[in-house]
């Protein structure tokens, strides 16, 4: 693997340096000549005017494999999540078999390294089959060569009170953490979109917000109670931000993340009833977009996650009732996160990499990621070109799949170059086919 010497680049937002590559860790940074380095091979990258940040991080992936690989693949989804930043993903356990076992963890984990393009974390599911009666071998994952330190039933909320008390309980014993998919199944039975005048105007059965919120204050007292930590998976309401916000200042151990999808986009998008704007939680009314957005900025939010869920066309392309619900998010998540913290020109990149690198890492205990390029740190970097937008043809995506909510949209800010380890998995915008681990 050769040197890469980066001139030039804005590193996250802070000034210009030069950074050089080698052995897949930060060798030295400040004004670096590409003559000084003349014999040593180094494969310099022009990086005037792009903005270096820590390679993005997903708590919330769906790879689909095993099982759905007409959806996805771990190799198809992580060249998506090349493309779009990331250098390492959190892969959700509602595979077929589900991911509740070391067997298929240490499956989906091999499957990632095989393919090179983004270091695949797999999440372990909280119960067998995510059937919410009994905990799966949380343990066995835990100890496996997949180290799981994150378990979900996500696609299901973990609704039993006990089971939910007693993973809690099992996972602080190695300081792992539980995923939660904040849904009180008993409110949303037939639920198609948010429950509001929208639902109402179109004769589709609600999802009320306090489904959500409902769960997310239970959990809270219980994360309170048992001293464990616990995350809420794509939160979508104003209420779950202020219980949330409440939790944290009497010190409880507790992490949210929002998708891109509900810092844009309202429950309005479903007059189309368009399939592509289905998803769950659903798309919530403009109140909450602005409250969600404000969380983010504050940190009360701690990241962004994509909830990236490709489907296959024939669970897309049919009427609204039968439709799965799910959107792409991979390629999307960086311009729709700038743009929800304020714009291509007023963003703050150093939030932008909290919220989408160094915290996510750090809640998924992903200890050679979200690091800023200095001297030792590992080479897990994207680089950005803020003032080119581009505009979003699903044919062009790297995914197996087309649902994305923003075809034909344009957007802002382009990732022009992803390093995995100091090895490039995208460079001039474009994926690199030859990826060697
Ligand atoms: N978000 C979705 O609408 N769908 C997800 C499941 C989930 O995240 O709950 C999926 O697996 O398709
Ligand atoms: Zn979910
Ligand atoms: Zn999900």
């Amino acid at each position: 693997m050769s040197d890469i010497l980066i001139k030039g680049a804005d590193l996250v937002g802070k000034g210009r340096s030069d950074v050089l590559i080698s052995g897949g860790r930060v060798a030295e940074t400040g004004s670096i000549t590409a003559a000084s380095l003349k014999g040593t091979g180094a494969e310099v990258v022009d990086a005037d005017g792009l903005v270096l940040l820590p390679g993005l991080v997903d708590l919330h992936t769906h790879l689909r494999e095993p099982g759905r690989e007409d959806a996805e693949t771990v190799r198809s989804g992580t060249r998506a999540a090349a493309k779009g930043g990331y250098t390492a993903v959190c892969a959700m356990a509602n595979s077929y078999p589900v991911a509740d076992t070391a067997g298929v963890v240490e499956q989906v984990a091999a499957l990632g390294r095989a393919a090179g393009y983004a270091d695949v974390q797999p999440i372990g599911a909280v119960s067998v089959g995510l059937g919410g009666e009994r905990l799966a071998e949380i343990g066995a994952m835990a100890h496996s060569a997949a180290a799981v330190s994150m378990f979900s039933d996500d696609g299901h909320c973990v609704s039993d009170a006990r089971l939910m008390r007693r993973a809690l309980e099992y996972v602080k014993t190695f300081d792992g953490l539980i995923a939660q998919h904040a849904e009180e199944p008993r409110l949303t039975e037939g639920a198609q979109m948010n429950e509001g005048t929208v639902s109402a105007e179109l004769g589709l059965p609600g999802w009320p917000s306090v489904a959500e919120e409902s769960i997310i204050a239970r959990d809270v007292l219980l994360a309170e109670y048992t001293g464990a930590r616990i995350h809420f998976c794509h939160i979508s309401t104003r209420r779950s931000v202020d219980i949330i916000r409440e939790a944290k200042a009497r010190g409880v151990a507790v992490t949210a993340e929002v998708c891109p999808h509900h810092l844009l986009l309202t429950d309005e998008a479903a007059r189309s009833y368009d399939p592509v704007f289905k998803v769950n939680p659903p798309l919530r009314r403009e109140a909450d977009v602005l409250a969600l957005r404000a969380a983010l900025a504050e940190g009360v939010v701690d990241a962004v996650a994509t909830d990236h869920a490709p489907h296959a066309p024939q669970d897309k392309d049919c009427e609204w009732a039968a439709a799965r619900p799910g959107m792409l998010g991979l390629e999307t998540a960086l311009s729709i996160s700038v743009l929800a913290l304020g714009g291509p020109e007023d963003v703050d990149w150093d939030v932008v990499a909290e919220r989408t690198s160094r915290t996510p890492a750090r809640i998924a205990r992903l200890e050679g990621h979200g690091h800023d390029p200095i001297a030792g740190a590992p080479a897990n970097f994207t680089l950005v070109d803020p003032a080119r937008s581009w505009t979003v043809v699903p044919a062009e995506l790297a995914s197996l799949s087309r649902n994305t909510p923003y075809a034909g949209m344009e957007l802002p800010v382009t990732i022009q170059a992803t390093f995995l380890r100091g090895r490039a998995t995208v460079l001039e915008g474009k994926l690199v086919e030859e990826t060697t681990v």
